[in-house]
């Protein structure tokens, strides 16, 4: 299975190093509508925030005051302290980078020089410039010997994305601002640039405000979620699990849905108390010394690892029949494993996926025990008894996996 990077729900965040503070900001139209009203929200160094709410609510006005492409009527916004309106625009371009929907390429130039496009405003020579953007094409998973001389409309739904990611952290911006980033493209690509993104992110901690009406893609994504109603209003902003698990109003409860007890699944990490611990066979063992192990402890079968307890597979009653060989040379392939930091429902995907009855659990290279669909349905209850309690799920946490 893909060791896919899972949102760390054990830091508490708005740990308090704000890198974005927005301050009784408000926005009224020129015609009156007030998209705006009053809205306080800060965001920490580092820090994934998403903005959702229903259409209308604000969300990319409230975005856009962030980068002055719309001016507030009211209220102060700072970016690591200092006041944007007194920050001049190429300093601001060089702090802020800015993803919309497919991209938002220039579609007239080629991929390069769409991606160096900031640094060249910002007055980099052209070598510098074309250095970092073939780096950045990199970065973000584009072969430039491919891509860079291509067009916009050479390109994929998703490889504009790319570049449109790359073009943003062209200038190595502390901040990012992504609006609706990934929601030009179709289920099956979203999901890749979801967790290409989460890699990213791993990688470059830059501080992100991303705004999606879509909650599953908050939930995945964000360390917090800012929940948004009409006028801007601030509903909830709190941890995704906090936010599914302990809805502040019923305006969030009916936002998120009624499946929020399943879409916590995709925030509810293994607990050590999750794990089962089938008999260990060894790979240099004899198969008479698996067969008596797993007729002493009455097993069907007994992990099967190596000397330094990296797993090697699973071997059955059956395999130990009658051979002189090692439990090694008989061992079946391990299909379906998680990673210790994975959710339950990866556990789930990957139970189904290969129809396997359990489920292996690795911390690097290291076994650590076993789901089945038993511990796997009392993981569920927690989940959903955590969920009915409103328990935010820091005694669920995967760090508690035994090492
Ligand atoms: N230039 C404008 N002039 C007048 N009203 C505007 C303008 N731009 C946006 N609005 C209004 O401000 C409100 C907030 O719009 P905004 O685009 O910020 O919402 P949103 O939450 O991002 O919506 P969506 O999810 O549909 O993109 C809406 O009522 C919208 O009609």
């Amino acid at each position: 299975m893909d060791a896919t990077p899972v949102r760390s729900q054990t830091a508490t965040p708005g740990g308090g190093d704000p890198m974005i503070q927005l301050v009784g900001v408000g926005k009224r139209y020129a015609d009156g509508t007030d998209a705006v009203r009053s809205l306080d929200l800060s965001v920490d160094r580092g820090e994934l925030v998403a903005l959702v709410g229903p259409s209308g609510c604000g969300k990319t006005t409230t975005l856009k005051m962030v980068n002055r492409l719309i001016e507030p009527s009211s209220g102060r916004i700072l970016l690591d302290g200092d006041d944007v309106t007194k920050v001049e625009p190429n300093g601001l371009r060089r702090r802020i980078g800015y993803v919309i929907q497919s991209g938002g390429l220039f579609p007239h130039k080629s991929v390069l020089d769409n991606v160096s496009t900031v640094p060249l405003l910002l007055g980099w020579d052209r070598s510098k410039a074309r250095a970092r953007s073939l780096e950045l094409l990199e970065l973000v998973g584009l072969d430039p010997a491919v891509h860079a001389k291509r067009y916009p409309h050479q390109l994929s739904g998703g490889q504009r994305q790319r570049v449109g990611v790359a073009r943003a952290l062209a200038a190595d911006p502390p901040v990012l601002l992504m609006d609706e980033p990934f929601s030009a493209v179709d289920p099956i690509v979203r999901d890749r640039l979801q967790l290409e993104f989460l890699r990213l992110q791993e990688e470059i901690h830059k501080t992100v405000v991303l705004v999606t009406h879509d909650i599953d893609e908050a939930v995945r994504l964000a360390d917090r979620i800012a929940v948004l109603s009409q006028g801007g209003k601030l509903e909830q902003y709190d941890a995704p699990a906090t936010v599914l698990g302990a809805p502040a109003t019923d305006f969030v409860a009916s936002f998120v849905g009624a499946d929020r007890g399943l879409k916590r699944l995709s925030v509810t990490g293994i607990a050590a108390t999750d794990l089962e611990s089938p008999p260990v066979v060894y790979a240099s063992d004899s198969l008479a010394a698996a067969e008596e192990t797993l007729r002493g402890e009455g097993a069907a079968w007994a992990v099967c690892l190596d000397e330094r307890g990296t797993l090697k597979g699973w071997v059955g009653l059956r395999d130990t029949a009658g051979g002189v060989a090692t439990v090694g040379e008989v061992c079946h392939r391990m299909e379906a494993w998680v990673p210790a930091r994975a959710t339950l429902k990866q556990a789930f995907q990957e139970m189904l996926q290969h129809d396997a009855g359990w489920v292996a659990v690795l911390d690097g290279d290291r076994y650590v025990g076993v789901l089945t669909p038993r511990t796997l349905h009392e993981a569920l209850r927690r989940s959903v008894d955590a969920d009915a309690l409103g328990v935010p799920l820091e005694h669920t946490e995967v760090d508690n996996v035994p090492s």
